[in-house]
């Protein structure tokens, strides 16, 4: 089963990094890029082989496309020609929905929607996925297996596709966020920067593991943190007062939004 990774970036090294990992053969997973300098650089990190869009889609049976949505348009018009019945199409694009690509592509070309994210470099992804109307059981199921190997996959109505890209598919960046600025009271504070980045991370890792492990409530484990009359309280009297809550729900909601207008051609 041959794999087409059509623009390799960030999320397609993400997903490539991870089959890799997986143990699939490199010589079943070809690559496309733009520049020959990046493509040489996946051929050489990876040992897969690099090509042009049209001869990856006609040596493939799935095509996995992970360009920017904006580069989606064009892309697909490059590819249509070269698509044979048969051929699964993969698209990782934020915004992009499946009837969007089908009506780009040779009539009956099953499509599947996906919604990875970045931790996905360390087998920790978290993928939705939502198939298209030309979709069975067993594209699902090929693409569910596609997707494992870089961590957890979940299938979900393409329509809630935006609200999850704004809170997994962007997720990591508001995590990363939170890190930064933690990082920088500690230097501000003081503390070596080393230091500071060290006691962070530890404590994002400690803590996801606390809420994985224990299944609690995030209320909980925080008020398990927060001693009557001692510091956690006053610095989250603070966030409060400055609105953090609600300043998270509309971030999240604008992502959202984002989301629906790479849909409807707002680019
Ligand atoms: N980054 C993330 O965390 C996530 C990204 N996504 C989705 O993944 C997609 C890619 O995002 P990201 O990896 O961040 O973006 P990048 O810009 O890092 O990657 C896209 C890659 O595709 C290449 N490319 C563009 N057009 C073509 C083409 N016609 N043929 C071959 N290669 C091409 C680009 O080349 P060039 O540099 O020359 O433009 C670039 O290397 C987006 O649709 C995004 O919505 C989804 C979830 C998470
Ligand atoms: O920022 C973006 O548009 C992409 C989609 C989700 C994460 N990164």
């Amino acid at each position: 089963m041959t794999v087409a990774i059509l623009g390799v970036g960030a999320m397609g090294e993400a997903l490539l990094s991870g089959l890799v990992r997986a143990g699939k053969r490199v010589d079943e997973i070809l690559v496309t890029e733009r520049r020959p300098d990046r493509a040489k650089e996946l051929t050489e990190r990876y040992g897969v082989e690099a090509m042009e869009n049209a001869t990856a889609v006609k040596r493939a049976d799935t095509v996995v496309i992970v360009v920017k949505p904006q580069d989606m348009s064009s892309l697909l018009d490059e590819i249509a020609s070269s698509m044979r019945p048969g051929h699964l199409v993969v698209s990782l694009a934020a915004g992009i929905t499946t009837a969007f690509i089908e009506s780009r592509l040779p009539e009956g070309t099953p499509v599947v929607r996906v919604m990875p994210n970045t931790p996905a470099l360390v087998d920790e992804g978290m993928a939705a996925i939502a198939p298209g109307s030309h979709c069975d059981d067993a594209h699902i199921r090929e693409v569910q297996e596609l997707l494992s190997s870089t961590g957890r996959v979940s299938r979900v109505p393409e329509k809630q596709l935006d609200a999850v890209t704004a809170i997994s598919g962007s997720g990591p960046a508001y995590v990363f966020y939170v890190v930064e600025a933690m990082i920088e009271a500690g230097v501000h504070m003081g503390l070596p920067r080393a230091t500071a980045t060290e006691f962070v991370v530890q404590t994002l890792v400690g803590s996801a593991k606390l809420l994985r492990e224990t299944g609690d409530h995030p209320t909980v484990l925080r008020e398990g943190v927060t001693s009557p009359g001692g510091t956690t309280a006053a610095a989250i009297r603070l966030l409060e007062e400055g609105k953090v809550r609600a300043d998270f729900l509309a971030a999240m909601e604008a992502a959202r939004d984002r989301s629906r207008a790479l849909s409807s051609g707002q680019i």
